[in-house]
């Protein structure tokens, strides 16, 4: 077992996630090993398929592991109540918002359920946190907006003040630049950046967008065939790993802009 460190906010253990089932397991990735350091940007990154969701859903405790430990903060994440959980760590998952029929601020105001008595009653405090949330994703002109009247770009910011506003130590969210233009992935990832500055919480994001994840994290986690590598950008691209991710008849990864090309 390894030694406790308390900059760590997460740390897996001979972690093994998969799919259970009465015939057989699926593992998809075995034996995980990593400890994420608190205050910083975290992406996840990797190949179409290769278990991103599966390890942020096993993370996030929403799916079983199938072997291994979780700790946040220290502790087993299976000793955690739900209500302890909720005020720790946030998830956002945009492909799945329910709420749509709710106003912006109704929606960013359910972040803090934890928080609220039995009726869901915003006290003084609560308000505070809410419009902070709004003020810190830039969407206060958005706030008597019903959500279905949004771009997919302003309800990811919605998204993220919702978890803002949980107050949790941890954030993670599951491909949060999906759907939109180069603009506003750039724009999601930067808001990121600057909320970890600004509020010291940690921030774990998986996606597809390699070349902005490498300008903007503090550390990766680069998920290949049954291996997961935690580092700073600039030693997993002096180590080569962004080599390793995909085939290599169509695109090269060029060490110099830390970005992939197409083969010509
Ligand atoms: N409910 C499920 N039951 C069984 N296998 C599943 C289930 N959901 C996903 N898988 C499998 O687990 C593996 C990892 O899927 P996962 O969605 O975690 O990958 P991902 O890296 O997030 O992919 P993408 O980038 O395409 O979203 C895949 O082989 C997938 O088919």
């Amino acid at each position: 077992m390894t030694k406790s460190n308390p900059h760590t906010i997460l740390k897996t253990e001979n972690l093994t996630i998969g799919y259970a089932s009465k015939k057989a397991n699926t593992i998809v990735t075995s034996n995980i090993n990593m400890a994420l350091k608190k205050g910083q940007l975290i992406g996840l990154v990797g190949a179409n398929g290769i278990g991103k969701s599966t390890l942020l859903r096993t993370l996030t405790h929403v799916q079983d592991k199938l072997s291994g430990t979780v700790f946040l903060n220290e502790k087993n994440l299976e000793t955690y109540t739900n209500a302890d959980l909720a005020k720790t760590m946030s998830l956002v998952l945009t492909e799945k918002i329910a709420s749509k029929n709710l106003s912006v601020f109704e929606l960013v105001a359910l972040g803090r359920q934890p928080y609220t008595n039995w009726v869901g009653n915003l006290s003084a405090n609560d308000l505070e946190v809410v419009n902070r949330a709004l003020n810190q994703t830039n969407i206060e002109a958005l706030k008597d907006k019903k959500c279905f009247e949004l771009s997919d770009g302003q309800l990811q910011k919605v998204m993220i003040a919702r978890a803002l506003a949980q107050d949790t130590d941890l954030i993670i969210l599951d491909e949060p630049t999906t759907h939109l233009d180069m603009y506003h992935k750039a724009y999601i990832l930067k808001l990121l950046q600057k909320l970890v500055k600004e509020t010291h919480k940690t921030i774990l994001f998986s996606s597809h967008e390699i070349d902005l994840a490498i300008q903007l994290c503090d550390t990766m986690v680069v998920m290949t065939n049954n291996t997961v590598i935690t580092d700073t950008p600039c030693n997993l691209i002096s180590e080569g790993v962004f080599e390793t991710l995909f085939p290599k008849d169509l695109i090269a990864f060029d060490k110099k802009s830390g970005s992939f090309r197409v083969r010509k």
